[in-house]
């Protein structure tokens, strides 16, 4: 991979709890080099370590989401052999974003085309800036998902709406992502257009589910992970684990002392 050089993933994490990772390749439209999948796997182990982080936004550089992978790059990899290489490689590499203790949104401006609409689904919440479109166009490309976006979108969706949305390569805008569940929230238009307002609104939008000391918030992404994930046995346990790191934890005697009040 590292010999399809180009752009760069940028990882910026904030004193807030909430980190900012970019796809930067403006001039292909954020499109993946191989460099790129190479950096995204770094940046996921960096997060992986961040023990203070409660939330993450993914975004593209100038205003557009993520091209899918480099065609550049495809051409040059188009034998099977590296073809499954790199689409082990990538579908490692998102299985462990989306399972990361973090809050997880793709904040999706322009267009989220092939392997960039596949990266959105390995985040918790999709939200889409008015005129964005999230497009799985690998049927035009010859091709079905292969970095895990598939199984994602029909957990995501449901079979039927992944099977419409695979087999008609269908331009999903904000209104549709609404009404299917794939969109959880649709930017508001004073705001959008504007890399660093948008960014703002996510940040606000996101900071509802994220407030809150942080081994709670991480706790709550990991009973969510294994239920999403694991048979429901297994689910049950590890849920008790997780349960065993917050009770009698300082939030709790700090909550248990002020008798709040749910109102
Ligand atoms: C299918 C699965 C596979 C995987 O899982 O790995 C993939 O993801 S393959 C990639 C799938 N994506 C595409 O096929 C995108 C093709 N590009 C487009 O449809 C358009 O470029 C679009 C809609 C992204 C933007 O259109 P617009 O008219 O606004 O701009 P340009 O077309 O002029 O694009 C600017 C510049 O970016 C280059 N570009 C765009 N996408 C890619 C890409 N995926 N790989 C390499 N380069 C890309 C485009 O060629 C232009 O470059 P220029 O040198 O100016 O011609």
């Amino acid at each position: 991979l590292q010999a399809f050089p180009g752009g760069s993933i940028d990882l910026v994490k904030q004193e807030s709890g909430i980190a900012v990772l970019t796809v930067n390749n403006p001039a292909r439209m954020n499109a993946f080099s191989g460099s790129m999948m190479v950096e995204l796997e770094e940046r996921v182990s960096q997060l992986e370590e961040w023990t203070e982080g409660k939330g993450l936004i993914i975004q593209g550089a100038a205003g557009t989401f993520c091209s899918g992978s480099d065609l550049n790059a495809v051409r040059a990899i188009s034998n099977p052999q590296d073809g499954m290489k790199m689409c082990t490689f990538m579908q490692n590499a998102l299985t462990r974003l989306l399972r990361l203790p973090l809050l997880s949104v793709a904040l999706v401006e322009g267009n989220a085309l092939g392997g960039g609409a596949e990266l959105t689904t390995a985040c918790d919440f999709r939200l889409m800036a008015p005129g964005s479109v999230i497009q799985f166009v690998h049927k035009h490309m010859g091709l079905v998902p292969g970095w895990g976006g598939a199984a994602r979108l029909v957990r995501i969706v449901g079979g039927q709406n992944a099977l419409k949305m695979l087999g008609g390569a269908l331009k999903i805008d904000p209104e549709m992502g609404l009404q299917i569940g794939l969109a959880d929230g649709v930017l508001e238009g004073s705001l959008a257009g504007s890399g660093a307002n948008a960014l703002l609104e996510a940040e606000q939008w996101l900071g509802c589910y994220t407030t809150g000391p942080a081994p709670v918030i991480r706790a709550i992404k990991s009973v969510v992970v294994s239920g999403r994930e694991l048979p429901l046995e297994v689910a049950l346990r590890t849920e008790r684990d997780v349960f065993g790191t917050v009770w009698g934890g300082p939030a709790n005697l700090q909550a248990l002392a002020t008798k709040a009040k749910h109102k």
